[in-house]
């Protein structure tokens, strides 16, 4: 049973979602399988189908809040945050993978070295996405040297918390659960095999999410295939997202907050458009030589830059495609039906 001080989420009005149209009843999508979406009502968890949800350019999404006519999800509740999908790669529409997140977990494993051109990339679409992140770094029982891992990634993830964690001794879980207030939504982030459901399941304190050691069918990777929102005992929900090996960049939204440092280094080049390479006067590069900045993040910086611009102009692209057809689409609709 899903009380409505369950499904609540801060500074949304009061206690039971969004306000709704009349006859409905406001639902947190939990789950979503093709056409038929899991929500959390007043009533308890329920099945609806997405209908004409589907249909439109924004299908819901785990995190959603949706309006509810007897079986029928009938609107889309504006979103507060999202946190957006961009697969690598051409024609490649953003994807949701979660909404209305008010923290996000980027999560990461210190089971192998620090891979801190990834967790910058995970940080700047997390700071993107209108959510401010945390990291917690898994599989602390595997590292040696865990304060030092920690603090090679502290320097890294500017204003950010970094927490270790261990789901099989269980260190560092409580910290964890003291990000997650009562209402609040978090979503866990990185890529797949870092311990995402085992984090899952240590915070919920009773198996929710699959994880490989317990799938045991030898397939190991991608044990998540669904995204959902798990309801923790202490009353945060936490989605679960499979693992992402290509997460791209949606645009340059967080890109700034990720690297606040290297922005906060260049207001001191002499040049205003300095693109600390060769100009004269460049802290960017001042920085590097007294080895205050760690030359890789420079590098990352540029890359991740480089990288938005490239999907900003592929979804001018997109954007002036969908409107060349939907003017087309007027015109033959003109032609058809001539005077209406
Ligand atoms: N030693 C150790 N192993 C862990 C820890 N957390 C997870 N693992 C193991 O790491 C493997 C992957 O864990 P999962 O929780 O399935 O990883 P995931 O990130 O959810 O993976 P996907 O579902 O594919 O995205 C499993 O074999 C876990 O048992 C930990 O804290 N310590
Ligand atoms: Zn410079």
């Amino acid at each position: 049973m899903t009380r409505v001080s369950d499904v609540s989420v801060p500074g949304v009005s009061g206690t039971t979602g969004p306000p709704v149209p009349a006859g409905c009843r406001a639902g947190r999508v939990a789950r979503v399988d093709r056409g038929l979406l899991t929500v959390l009502t007043a009533d308890g968890e329920q099945r609806v189908h997405a209908g004409s949800l589907l249909r439109g350019g924004s299908a819901p999404a785990v995190g959603d809040w949706v309006a509810v006519r007897g079986e029928l999800a009938v609107a889309l509740l504006p979103r507060r945050t999202a946190f957006v999908r961009t697969a690598a790669g051409r024609g490649s529409a953003p994807q949701v993978v979660a909404a209305n997140v008010d923290l996000v977990l980027v999560v990461d494993s210190l089971a192998a070295p620090a891979r801190l051109r990834r967790i910058e990339r995970y940080l700047a679409v997390a700071w993107g996405s209108g959510a401010p992140p945390a990291v917690v770094l898994t599989k602390a029982d595997l590292c040696p040297d865990v304060p030092a891992a920690v603090a090679q990634v502290a320097e890294d993830a500017i204003g950010v918390v970094v927490l270790p964690v261990s789901a099989v001794t269980g260190a560092g879980i409580e910290a964890v659960r003291g990000l997650l207030a009562p209402g609040c939504t978090a979503a866990m982030v990185g890529p797949s095999g870092v311990g995402k459901s085992s984090l899952a399941n240590a915070l919920a304190g009773r198996p929710v999410a699959a994880t490989a050691g317990i799938r045991g069918d030898g397939r190991g990777r991608h044990t998540t295939t669904a995204r959902q929102l798990h309801q923790l005992p202490g009353g945060a929900l936490l989605v679960d997202t499979p693992g992402m090996r290509e997460l791209a960049l949606a645009g340059e939204d967080g890109l700034d907050d990720a690297f606040a440092d290297v922005v906060a280094l260049a207001t001191g080049c002499r040049f205003r458009d300095c693109a600390h390479r060769t100009e004269p006067g460049c802290a960017v590069a001042a920085a590097i030589e007294d080895g205050e900045l760690d030359p890789g993040r420079l590098l990352g910086w540029r890359k991740l830059q480089a990288e938005a611009h490239r999907q900003a102009l592929r979804s001018d692209a997109r954007a002036r495609a969908t409107e060349t057809a939907r003017l087309r689409a007027l015109h033959r609709q003109h032609r058809a039906r001539p005077g209406r």
